[in-house]
């Protein structure tokens, strides 16, 4: 049997932090949503006790530090499964870009094992496994629009944004998140970006104060290291997109455009800045 699943990546359209935790995460207020851009994980089962991962991406580890590998013995373990997977990551999405591609393969990887094995696992329970894997897997799980609170894990789902293109676009660098966090002096954060005021405008369907609302207090972090990622949101602004910000904790920058007309100027433009440019849809 094989079962195949979607992983998509994910942008933050606002991203808080309201304090740094005893264990060492931090205290979040995101609100994250789904893009039309994503790797397709295929699942086969095999009869010996083992599981194998490959790629046609030569940048990703292939071993048990795989997000994907993690997920299946997670759930291979949980519940004393005896049977071996063979899964191939068909990867679309730019690696350690601020678009959770390694969470979301993990997220697909615990919904397509729990069909394949026919686990019955409920969502909300697949979703906890998912925070033993990283703070951004249990949104993953399900995908949609959610306010994300706790280091990530505690979801509300939410109406979708109002529909629009988005433009991502990745410089050719690589940032970790765990230095942008571990950078970050979270009592000295200047301007909170508002939850509310962000819920509000897409309760509103107000594209305009979606645009408007958009924050993220990692960005500056990740500008102060890297000022591509400065000339790049200038760049994309100057291009015309209606709403810039950088997603995660980066380098990923991506705008919200709602005339298509404008799309293909800014994507042009933008890909003789930089290679990883995607010009794609909301997954509303
Ligand atoms: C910043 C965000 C925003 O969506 O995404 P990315 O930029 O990674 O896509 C997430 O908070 C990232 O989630 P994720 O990438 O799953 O993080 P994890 O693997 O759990 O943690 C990586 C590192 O980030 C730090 N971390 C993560 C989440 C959090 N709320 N506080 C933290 O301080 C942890 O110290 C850890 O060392
Ligand atoms: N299936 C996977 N796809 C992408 N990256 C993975 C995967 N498994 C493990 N990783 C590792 O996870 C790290 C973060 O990758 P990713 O999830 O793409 O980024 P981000 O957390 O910035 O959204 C990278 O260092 C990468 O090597």
């Amino acid at each position: 049997m094989k079962v195949l699943e979607k992983a998509p990546a994910k942008i933050n359209l606002l991203l808080d932090v309201l304090h740094k935790r005893e264990d060492g995460y931090h205290e979040v207020e995101m609100i994250m949503t789904m893009v039309d851009l994503a790797d397709r994980i295929e699942m086969q089962e095999l009869p010996r006790d083992t599981i194998i991962i490959s790629s046609q991406a030569g940048y990703i580890p292939l071993d048990e530090k795989n997000l994907a590998f993690q997920a299946a013995k997670l759930i291979k373990d949980r519940y004393d499964v005896k049977q071996g997977v063979y899964i191939h990551l068909d990867k679309k999405i730019p690696v350690a870009a601020g678009l959770a591609g390694g969470s979301s393969d993990a997220a697909a990887t615990l919904r397509g094992l729990n069909r394949l094995w026919k686990l019955g696992i409920p969502t909300r329970e697949l979703e906890s496994l998912g925070a033993e894997l990283g703070s951004d897997v249990p949104f993953c799980v399900t995908g949609g629009t959610a306010v994300a609170r706790g280091r990530g894990e505690q979801l509300q789902p939410i109406d979708s944004p109002p529909q629009c293109w988005v433009i991502l676009a990745k410089p050719p660098i690589n940032v970790s998140t765990a230095d942008v966090y571990g950078r970050l002096r979270a009592g000295e954060i200047q301007q909170h970006p508002s939850t509310e005021a962000m819920l509000e405008a897409i309760r509103l369907k107000r594209f305009d104060l979606v645009c408007e609302r958009l924050g993220n207090v990692l960005e500056q972090v990740t500008l102060d290291m890297y000022p591509e990622v400065k000339q790049l949101k200038e760049c994309m602004l100057r291009l015309g997109a209606d709403g810039v910000l950088m997603s995660g904790s980066g380098p990923t920058v991506f705008g919200l455009v709602s005339k298509e007309a404008k799309v293909a100027r800014i994507y042009n433009g933008l890909r003789g800045f930089c290679k990883d440019v995607f010009a794609v849809r909301l997954l509303t």
